[in-house]
Formats: C-alpha cells, sequence, structure tokens
C-alpha cells in the first residue's frame, strides 16, 4: 500500500503539508481534492521521490521512499500533461518509455498495452503531434502498465479532458483498479472524483480535513462538504 505518516513540509516559515496521513490500498482510486495551493502536489512529488518531507514518511508496501529508492520503480507517474516525443508514434514512445525502465517487449506486448489503454487502434502508428491530450494519457497509461506499476499517482489528470474523455479515463482507471492497481490522484473536479474515486480527501492549507469513502457520499453531499470545508 501506499502510506504517508504525519508528512510535513516547510517551505521557509510556511506550511506547504501539516501532518497528512493516507493510505491508498491496492485496488483502490483515492481521489485529493482542495484548493490552489492546498498540498495535493507537493503530497504527489513526495511519493515520487522528488522532495523530502520536512518531518513525516511516505511508504510504498513498508519502505521508505526517502531509505530505497528502488522501490519507486513500483510506481508510474501521469501528470496533467504527459511528456512524450510528438515526432514518434504512440507505440514508439512506448517502446521507448518502457525501455527507459528497463522493459524490453515485443510489438505485441507493446500493442497490448495501448488496447487496455484504450487507445483506438488506428493511432498507434501515428506521430504524437497528431494526438489529442486524452490520446496522450492514454500512452501515459500504457507506458504506466508497461512498468508493471503497483500504485499511479496522477496529478489533475482529466484537467481539459472533454467530458466523452473524462467518461473514458473514468473507465479505464476502474478497469486498473479493478485489476490490484492502487492510484491517488489529485483532481479539482468532485463529480469525477464521485466517479472515479473509492475514497476521497479534501485538503486545505496542507492539512487532510475530511476523508470519506465515496460509497457513503453524492456529489452534491461531496460539493457541500467541500465548499464548507475550503
Ligand atoms: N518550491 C516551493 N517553494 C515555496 N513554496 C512552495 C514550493 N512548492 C510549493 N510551494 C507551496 O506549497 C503549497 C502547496 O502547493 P501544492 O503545489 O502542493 O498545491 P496544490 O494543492 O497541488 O495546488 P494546485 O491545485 O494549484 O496544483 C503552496 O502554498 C505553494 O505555494
Amino acid at each position: 500500500m501506499l502510506q504517508a505518516k504525519k508528512l510535513c513540509k516547510r517551505y521557509d516559515d510556511k506550511f506547504a503539508l501539516k501532518d497528512l496521513s493516507l493510505t491508498v490500498n491496492p485496488g483502490e482510486i483515492f481521489c485529493l481534492l482542495g484548493q490552489n495551493g492546498a498540498g495535493k502536489t507537493t503530497t504527489i512529488n513526495i511519493f515520487l521521490g522528488l522532495i523530502a518531507p520536512t518531518s513525516g514518511e511516505a511508504f510504498i508496501n513498508d519502505v521508505s521512499v526517502l531509505d530505497n529508492k528502488s522501490i519507486r520503480s513500483s510506481i508510474a507517474y501521469i501528470p496533467e500533461t504527459v511528456q512524450l516525443y510528438s515526432n514518434l508514434s504512440g507505440l514508439e514512445n512506448l517502446d521507448f518509455f518502457s525501455r527507459l525502465a528497463g522493459f524490453k517487449y515485443q510489438k505485441e506486448a507493446l500493442i497490448q498495452f495501448l488496447k487496455q489503454a484504450n487507445l483506438q487502434e488506428e493511432s498507434y502508428t501515428k506521430k504524437l503531434s497528431t494526438y489529442s491530450k486524452g490520446m496522450r494519457q492514454k500512452v501515459g497509461i500504457a507506458v504506466a502498465l508497461s512498468k508493471n506499476a503497483s500504485y499511479i499517482l496522477m496529478d489533475e489528470p482529466t484537467s481539459g479532458l472533454d467530458p466523452k474523455a473524462s467518461v473514458e479515463f473514468a473507465k479505464t482507471c476502474k478497469k486498473l483498479a479493478a485489476n490490484g492497481v492502487g492510484i491517488l490522484m489529485a483532481t479539482h473536479d468532485i463529480f469525477n472524483a464521485v466517479n472515479i474515486g473509492s475514497k476521497i480527501g479534501i485538503m486545505k492549507e496542507g492539512t487532510l480535513i475530511h476523508t470519506a469513502k465515496t460509497e457513503n457520499i453524492t456529489a452534491q453531499e461531496l460539493q457541500d462538504l467541500y465548499i464548507k470545508t475550503i
């Protein structure tokens, strides 16, 4: 599981995170909501090992991210805009980035990852420069799948996606979770969080104020709680 234990991050005299604790189990989708500056990205970056907490610790399968860099290979990251090579096709990007992560797949296996990520078949060999944002994200998911990541961290992955692409993205996330992948997602999209998430966290000024299971809350109730909280 992904586990944050009393994470604090201080920049000069300002806390970006204050005593943040959360867990994401395999097969769970944990959506972090909160206004700009609430600390969502900071949380994700600590799990990715990109920044060190001032105090507290982040664990992946009970191994501290700080102590053991190799544990980071069990996680993948999908940012708001997936960075890929525009002059390579989806298939070539997937081949390149999976090799970079130490994997060598035959073409057929790469195609299976693109299929699992729901990319339309006619796009596999087209250059990324012709892809929409949603299509790029699908290649990002295929890369995450090719790395056999047990956990995927996502930072505002549905921002800028049209409603159909968001729904498709939600379906893909749910499929990944059904296969045991744990997902920690920062988002501003309350409806999407209720639709995709199994757990929701609302953050304010670096603190996780509320955690709720989506089975116990409607989108309207979550919106009311969010407005009251922030
Ligand atoms: N390198 C830095 N130096 C100083 N302050 C920083 C730094 N990085 C982040 N912060 C501050 O930490 C706080 C949390 O930022 P963070 O990016 O985690 O918020 P967020 O919830 O992801 O916001 P957004 O929704 O805008 O992405 C903010 O107040 C931000 O200004």
